[in-house]
């Protein structure tokens, strides 16, 4: 009897480990033609795109001083936001007197309406000969964040001094590239005679680091005012990233088609005050540094894959070399796995959670004194597949302290994914853009991981895409809103010629059928 039941044992394991091979082994031959076949790049490439006898800009020497002088000039004038109450104005002053003297033509053309919005920010309309094109819309931002020397600039913040052909300065990638880029993009543009065919906005905000408050909302409430309605907006956000992207071969053009959302959370603890000679168990700092503790302990959940940065990752797949290759192509297998490496590092994991910082802490009056307040601010980038209420919820959950008040400040969801398909004008001019400059570049669709002046502008158009073409290079991510932050003089000169071209590739009416035979190749 015992032989009996073992050997039934030893076929019923038998059975279960061939179905294990068998459902491992469909898996993988699933995951392989997938691997092999995975082919999300080839889009609107090889489409006949309608012809617009576009001009071509070839910067000569003369230029090239003259540009380079106007964009040390543009990052000399400290237009800084400090916090939410305090600009400076003087330097915003100053910056529109710059900008009228730099571009005398944009200022001058009777082909361009320009006004002031609150004070400070710019709006120009370059009208179109054919009114019926639908416009759109570019957006750039004139205010920087702080920076001081003394955190290891190698050269003065403002100063917009040239090393080994970088210019050093506040602005230089956030966001005075894409202010004099597009600019002086378009002084080059009319004076070679050009007159669109597709008018369009330029939008450039004086407030976007401390939200946009008065800058981009005002010129959305003008543009509603006016019943404007735009093809799509293109803003800062993401850029070229080359070797940032572990594993991938080549550089990557990653376009934003949202950003993520953002909550402020209050935490507060009161207790009574007291002397420090006899404390109590637990001061208010003590229980609010516990809760603090347990956020940074306790990261929000893996959510990658359930937003569009699945999409970034497929359309890269066939850049990598195996294994990773086989990984990307297959992240309805794989996301755990990935998830697991994109969030050891801060810059890759912003795109696999909701991130949690805490920024402020701010308690204690005297060195003897029991304080009776304690609070933390804490700022969350919320990933597409939450909303600010669940993130609430959690924190309230992690904190698991009734001593601990916690209170939402402030706070949006995240923005509506723009389309990247066959049929998004914005998203595949873009894109075509960038191919005709950097044939090495692969472009693919991504998220923003933080945030811009063209979320205001959710009501004018469903197509909001956040890319600028400068180019991101190991260590430079950390300069964003950091120190040394930098461009090359090189780079700077590709922008313009970006901006150049892509709003002379926006004049064409509409986009060509997708290409469908193999035998046009
Ligand atoms: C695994 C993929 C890696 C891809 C590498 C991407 C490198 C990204 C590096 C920097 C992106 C930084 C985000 C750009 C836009 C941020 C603009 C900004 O600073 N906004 C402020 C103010 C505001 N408008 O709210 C912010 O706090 O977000
Ligand atoms: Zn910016
Ligand atoms: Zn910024």
């Amino acid at each position: 009897l015992k032989t009996k039941q073992t050997s039934q044992i030893f076929k019923f394991l038998k059975i279960i480990i061939s179905s294990l091979l068998i459902t491992v082994l469909l898996l993988f031959t699933i995951a392989a033609i997938r691997t092999l076949s995975l082919d999300v790049n080839a889009g609107l490439q090889l489409a006949h795109w309608e012809k617009t006898n576009n001009k071509s800009l070839v910067i000569d020497h003369h230029q090239r001083e003259e540009l380079l002088a106007n964009f040390k000039e543009a990052i000399r004038i400290p237009t800084v936001s400090f916090s939410n109450t305090e600009s400076n104005t003087t330097a915003l002053h100053e910056f529109d007197r710059f900008l009228r003297k730099a571009f005398p033509t944009v200022f001058s053309s009777s082909l361009v309406h320009h006004e002031l919005v609150a004070n400070y920010s710019h709006l120009f309309w370059v009208k179109g000969s054919q009114p019926e094109l639908v416009p759109y819309m570019l957006l750039a931002h004139i205010d920087v964040v702080p920076a001081s020397e003394s955190d290891g600039w190698e050269a003065p913040p403002f100063s917009a001094k040239e090393i080994d052909g970088f210019i050093y300065g506040r602005g230089t990638i956030d966001d005075k590239n894409s202010v004099m880029g597009i600019l002086q993009a378009l002084e080059y543009l009319l004076l070679k005679g050009y007159a669109p065919r597709r008018g369009f906005y330029i939008g450039l905000g004086h407030d976007e680091e401390i939200s946009g408050l008065n800058g981009a909302m005002n010129i959305v409430r003008i543009l509603k005012q006016r019943g404007v309605q735009l093809l799509f907006v293109m803003d800062e956000g993401l850029t070229i990233s080359d070797g940032i992207i572990p594993g991938l071969e080549g550089p990557a053009a990653l376009i934003g088609l949202s950003e993520k959302g953002q909550a402020v959370i209050k935490l507060s603890v009161s207790v009574a005050p007291g002397h420090s000679s006899m404390p109590p168990r637990e001061t208010s700092i003590g229980i609010l540094a516990t809760a603090v503790k347990r956020l940074e302990d306790n990261p929000m959940p893996r959510l990658f894959g359930y937003g569009p940065e699945g999409d970034t990752f497929e359309h890269l797949a066939h850049k990598f070399s195996l294994p990773l290759k086989f990984i990307m192509s297959n992240l309805w297998l794989f996301s755990p796995l990935l998830s697991r490496i994109l969030e050891r590092k801060p810059v890759s994991n912003a795109f696999v959670r909701t991130t949690t910082a805490v920024t402020f802490f701010n308690a204690g009056v005297k060195i003897n004194v029991i304080p009776s307040l304690a609070e933390a601010y804490v700022n969350l980038r919320i990933h597409s597949a939450q909303s600010v209420q669940e993130v609430l919820d959690i924190i309230k959950d992690t904190v698991g302290d009734q001593r601990v008040k916690v209170e939402l400040v402030d706070g949006f969801d995240p923005l509506p994914i723009s389309g990247a398909d066959d049929k998004a004008f914005g998203f595949q001019i873009i894109k075509k853009t960038v191919l005709d400059l950097f044939p090495t570049v692969t472009v693919a669709p991504g998220i923003c991981i933080g945030n811009t002046d063209s979320r205001h502008f959710v009501d004018l158009t469903k197509n909001i895409y956040r890319f600028s073409p400068a180019w991101f290079k190991p260590g430079d991510p950390e300069r964003f809103h950091g120190i040394n932050e930098r461009i090359s003089t090189k780079n700077y000169e590709e922008m313009i010629v970006f901006y150049f071209n892509l709003i002379q590739n926006c004049d064409i009416r509409k986009l060509p059928e997708p290409h469908s035979s193999v035998h046009e190749l």
